[in-house]
């Protein structure tokens, strides 16, 4: 295969990040979920005309008429209206929320009212109404949320309001990773390990939270060494349970073992290797059954780089949002400059500074430090001029 670019790699993902599937859940589990289906309302918004303040509730064409005294018949509230009707010169004192008692059509907030027993005169003229008219926020029937909405708070707030006892959203992709390397070990067993060569496996957990914040189910990890058949048999097992298999490290050339060679086995169907990016030129993505496998490095600054880029848009498109959601691109004017393109797409660490964004340092792939300060990644064009101090460039946020 020859070496493909960033927006071709990209493409190829689109092409296969297809909705997983859509199942129904109730509404107390999908916080977050992306809608399948739009919530349409099961009941008018209000379901009826109803006091939009503390007040008195009467007929407007009294106050019209120059009455300015009426007899309060008793109060009404929300889950308890006042079940008469009410008539010329009548009063009733309504809750806020509480049904528009029959006959009434305008209510008088209760600052405005002079309660003499059961007498209640205006002393100001008559100011706007406070009622709220029945299916004035929303209609039964009507689409409150449309699908491939994101069910963050705002929505839920709708979507019960409408009153979903359950919603149709897209299959989550369920996310394991498979980290590759003799010398990788568990996070905290490093240095009391019996080998001065013990490294902390420090990207599986981070690889399990980014997608888990782009909307995926993490189900697992292993850790396994570089052999092919250590890592054939702890890739298959993942694969009975995940949609999406990460691969880190053991992807780069003239090792004893590649990855994703060791794959081919189980019925690996690659699409693509060998990119023309920067960092990410081992990443390799393919197909096993109907599960995907993404390889990415293993130098951690590249590989979470290559996660933010490629598996986030994957896992949004897998999780009905398309590629798209997953690459919102700003630009931003550069603090300092820009170095020149050197043949491949590159994605640079880099921090936001005030409105714009500053590039950190340009060589350092491995530097695990230097991620804690990386909130932004920078995409910089495969050919061209160093750029200049305050020229914009795309960002994403990381
Ligand atoms: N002859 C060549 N050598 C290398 C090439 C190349 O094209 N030709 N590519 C370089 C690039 S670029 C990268 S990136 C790395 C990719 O290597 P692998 O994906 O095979 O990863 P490893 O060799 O297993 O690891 C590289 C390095 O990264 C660290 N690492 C790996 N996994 C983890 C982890 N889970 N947690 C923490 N650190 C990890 C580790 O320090 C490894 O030494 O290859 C270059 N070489
Ligand atoms: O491609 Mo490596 O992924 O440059 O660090």
């Amino acid at each position: 295969m020859s070496a493909t670019g960033f927006d071709a790699a990209l493409a190829t993902l689109a092409a296969h990040a297809l909705p997983l599937g859509q199942e129904s859940i109730p509404l107390s589990k999908a916080g977050r979920r992306i809608l399948a289906a739009p919530v349409l309302a099961r009941v008018d918004a209000p379901r009826q005309d109803s006091a939009a303040m503390d007040g008195f509730a009467l007929r407007a064409a009294d106050l019209a008429g120059g009455c300015t005294r009426f007899r309060i018949l008793g109060e009404s509230f929300p889950a308890t209206p006042f079940d008469g009707s009410v008539g010329a010169g009548e009063a009733v004192r309504v809750a806020t929320g509480a049904p528009m008692p029959t006959g009434t059509d305008y209510v008088r907030i209760v600052e405005e009212a002079i309660v003499d027993g059961a007498l209640v005169s205006f002393a100001t003229p008559s100011e706007r109404s406070a009622v709220r008219r029945l299916g004035s926020d929303f209609a039964s029937g009507a689409t409150v949320l449309e699908a491939g909405r994101v069910l963050e708070p705002r929505a839920l707030v709708a979507a019960a309001a409408a009153d979903a006892a359950s919603v149709t959203v897209w299959r989550r992709p369920r996310v394991a990773v498979l980290a590759i390397g003799e010398a990788l070990v568990a996070p905290g067993s490093a240095a009391d390990s019996a080998s001065p060569h013990a490294l902390p496996d420090s990207l599986s957990e981070a690889i399990l939270l980014l997608a888990h914040q782009w909307g995926a189910k993490p189900i697992g990890q292993s850790r396994v060494g570089d052999a092919g058949t250590s890592i054939r048999a702890a890739a298959a097992e993942l694969l009975a349970g995940c949609d999406v298999l990460v691969l880190v490290g053991g992807a780069s050339r003239g090792r004893r073992e590649d990855g994703m060679a060791a794959l081919a086995p189980l019925g690996l169907e690659m699409q693509f290797a060998d990119l023309a990016i920067k960092p990410g030129r081992p990443t390799c993505y393919g197909r096993i059954g109907a599960a995907h496998v993404i390889a990415l490095p293993g130098n951690p600054t590249a590989a979470m780089t290559i996660a933010r880029v490629l598996l986030v848009p994957l896992l949004t498109g897998l999780a009905g949002r398309g590629i798209d959601a997953g690459l919102r691109w700003v630009e931003l004017p550069l603090a300092g400059g820009a170095p020149q393109g050197g043949g491949r797409d590159r994605f640079l660490c880099a921090e936001s500074v005030g409105a714009g964004v500053r590039i950190l340092d340009r060589e350092s792939l491995n530097g695990q430090a230097l991620l804690t300060r990386a909130d932004l990644l920078v995409r910089l064009p495969a050919t061209g001029p160093a750029l200049p101090h305050g020229a914009t460039v795309p960002t994403l946020r990381f």
